[in-house]
């Protein structure tokens, strides 16, 4: 008989009805003929309220309690489901993550999910009861009580259908499925049909509250399909699955992460170790940072800027001033009132201009771009917070993520073949490594990958006002140039710096096309190097897992290897370095994630 994971959110069980309504659903699906494992959250707002409740206590709760205190909220609501479910005269076991066998580590309030006993669950399960499970929580190996983290439930769910083996994981929620973006924000906002793991996780890091980005972790990790779906309706909901839909938009979604902010190493020495000291001190705090960028170093200093949470501020800025003092020179600066609005699709992985097309979207808003940094299938930006719904917008509207698919792309000219090669090694190497994992939730490094065919070009001082990065990437898309990584710093003193990367069979063009453009800007400088070569840490839950970026730049810098751009994903982690020390670079990363070659 299989076996049907149903999560339901905060919102979906805020009332007596609603409870009833989903012990409803549960019972008629357990009455189709499979067997029924429910994960609840809390009611409502009662998480915040008790975080609000600890707070008139204390300024600082010790974690240990806090977590005692959290898990109640999901203790009180699987005993309300359990009842509903049982009045409605089927059999239901609420079951607290201790009494499941959920093991994690000692991380109070963030901790990870070591492993699942699935015992008391199946024996349930046989018995011919619903298994209605607490959210968010697991023990220790003390059995003290330890949460997720918050929105831990969605991970909690994916979790018990990886382990259990499920036919579906379903998320039910306040909305009908996964949005082209947050429908509180944009009304004109689509429910999409299907998406792929890389998108969603994408999205859900990115600042998309839907789901929560570690639980798309595990569904690409363990294989399990998941679906969002309204708790209010017989709406099918969003399919998330290997790959996305058929006739898929070249852009799939837009996400905004409001409350960021932003921390600047300036005029750090630009050597080797740099990056590791940097990256070192932001694990040390288990710091996860957003958004990285790093350009290409001038006058012999570098710079570094990231996001980070707003709330995560003042720790970041302590680990900043550590790693200036560790490395001898430089200043931390920060900015707060900014906001990161990103796209995601697995379209830009195949046509040009993409990118052109949102900055010239922000530019027709009136909105200056501060910081860029993409990987494959994302376009980070950061913008000031009092703009970014208006961008927000705006940049849905240019994209025509508001009309339905079947209409033709707004943007992009295909310049690759869509075809996805060696996915099916990709798979075959994930499922060999996940194979091999001692806990649950550890990292996943499958791949180091060494991109000899790349190009930068460089354009610094350019004025830093609205339309500019437009202006620049328009020419080099109109001209069909594929653009891969794209960095720009924040800027200083009204002057910013913009790095790309091309094809190097595409250099010659594409600085033709730039010095167009450049000659406009007097005081612009347009420099360039083909001979770079690009290092990738392919794998799951690298942004998640602080020590990743630690532990690459650790083995970059223990090879004496100077890096010159980074640019970080979900699913990867990127550095270019002068093309003579790629191959080298790339047997110290083989080595520091014990791969083979
Ligand atoms: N891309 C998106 N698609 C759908 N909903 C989104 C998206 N981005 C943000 N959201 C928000 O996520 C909310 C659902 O998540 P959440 O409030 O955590 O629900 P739950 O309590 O069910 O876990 C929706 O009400 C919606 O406003
Ligand atoms: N109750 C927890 C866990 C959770 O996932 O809640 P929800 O499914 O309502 O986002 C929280 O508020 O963080």
């Amino acid at each position: 008989m299989s076996i049907i994971v149903q999560k339901f959110g905060g919102t979906s069980v805020a009332t007596a009805q609603k409870i009833l309504a989903a012990a409803r659903r549960a019972v008629a699906t357990k009455r189709a003929g499979h067997q029924v494992v429910m994960v609840v959250s809390a009611r409502g707002h009662k998480t915040d309220e008790l975080v609000d409740l600890a707070a008139e206590i204390t300024d600082s709760p010790p974690p240990r309690e806090m977590d005692m205190l959290l898990s109640t909220g999901e203790q009180e609501s699987v005993a309300l489901v359990a009842m509903a479910i049982q009045t409605l005269g089927e059999k239901a076991v609420s079951l607290t993550g201790g009494q499941i066998g959920i093991q994690t580590d000692t991380s109070y309030t963030k901790a990870r999910i070591r492993n699942i006993s699935t015992d008391r669950m199946r024996r349930c399960l046989d018995e011919g009861a619903i298994v209605v499970a607490a959210g968010f929580q697991g023990v220790d190996d003390d059995l003290n009580i330890t949460t997720l983290g918050r929105g831990g439930s969605d991970t909690t769910a994916t979790a018990l259908a990886a382990v259990l083996r499920a036919a579906e994981c379903e998320i039910y929620t306040d909305v009908e499925g996964v949005f082209t973006t947050d429908p509180r924000l944009v009304k004109d906002a689509r429910k999409v049909g299907r998406i792929s793991y890389d998108e969603m996780l994408e999205m859900a890091s990115l600042g998309a509250g839907v789901m929560h980005s570690r639980s798309i972790e595990f569904a690409k990790k363990f294989a399990v399909p998941l679906r969002v779906r309204p708790a209010y309706s017989d709406g099918a909901g969003t399919l998330i699955a290997p790959e996305g839909d058929e006739d898929q938009r070249v852009v799939s979604g837009l996400a905004l992460a409001r409350n960021e902010a932003r921390v600047s190493l300036v005029g750090i020495p630009d050597r080797p170790g740099t990056m590791a000291i940097v990256f070192a001190n932001m694990a040390a705090r288990k710091i996860p940072i957003d958004m990285v960028v790093q350009n290409v170093a001038q006058g012999g200093t570098a710079e570094v800027s990231f996001t980070v949470p707003q709330s995560d501020l003042a720790e970041t800025l302590t680990a900043a001033e550590d790693a200036v003092k560790g490395l001898g020179a430089g200043r931390v600066e920060s900015g707060t009132a900014v906001a990161k609005l990103s796209i995601v699709g697995v379209g830009m992985r195949t046509h040009s201009g993409v990118a052109a097309h949102m900055f010239q979207s922000l530019a027709d808003a009136g909105v200056n771009i501060q910081m860029i940094t993409t990987s494959e299938i994302k376009i980070s930006t950061l913008v000031s917070r009092d703009q970014c719904e208006e961008a927000l917008r705006k940049v849905h509207a240019a994209f025509k993520l508001d009309k339905p698919t079947n209409e033709p792309p707004a943007v992009g000219v295909r310049q690759k073949p869509a075809g996805n090669g060696d996915a099916s090694s990709q798979k075959r190497l994930l499922h060999e490594v996940v194979s091999k994992l001692a806990a649950m939730e550890d990292i996943v490094v499958s791949e180091v990958l060494l991109d000899e065919s790349q190009a930068r070009v460089t354009i610094s001082e350019i004025p830093d006002s609205p339309g500019i990065s437009a202006q620049l990437f328009s020419a080099v898309a109109d001209g069909d140039v594929m653009v891969d990584m794209i960095v720009q710093n924040q800027s200083h003193s009204g002057r910013a710096r913009v790095s790309l990367t091309v094809d190097r069979a595409d250099l010659e063009r594409c600085l033709l096309l730039v010095r167009e453009v450049v000659s406009q800007w007097p005081e612009a400088t347009l420099t360039y190097d083909p001979e770079i070569a690009t290092l990738s840490v392919v794998g799951i839950g690298l942004r998640t897992h602080t020590g990743v970026g630690e532990r690459m730049f650790r083995a970059l810098a223990d090879a004496s290897i100077n890096i010159q751009l980074i640019n970080t994903s979900e699913m990867r982690m990127s550095a270019v370095v002068a093309r003579s020390e790629g191959k080298k670079a790339h047997e110290a990363l083989l080595k520091a994630f014990s791969l083979n070659s």
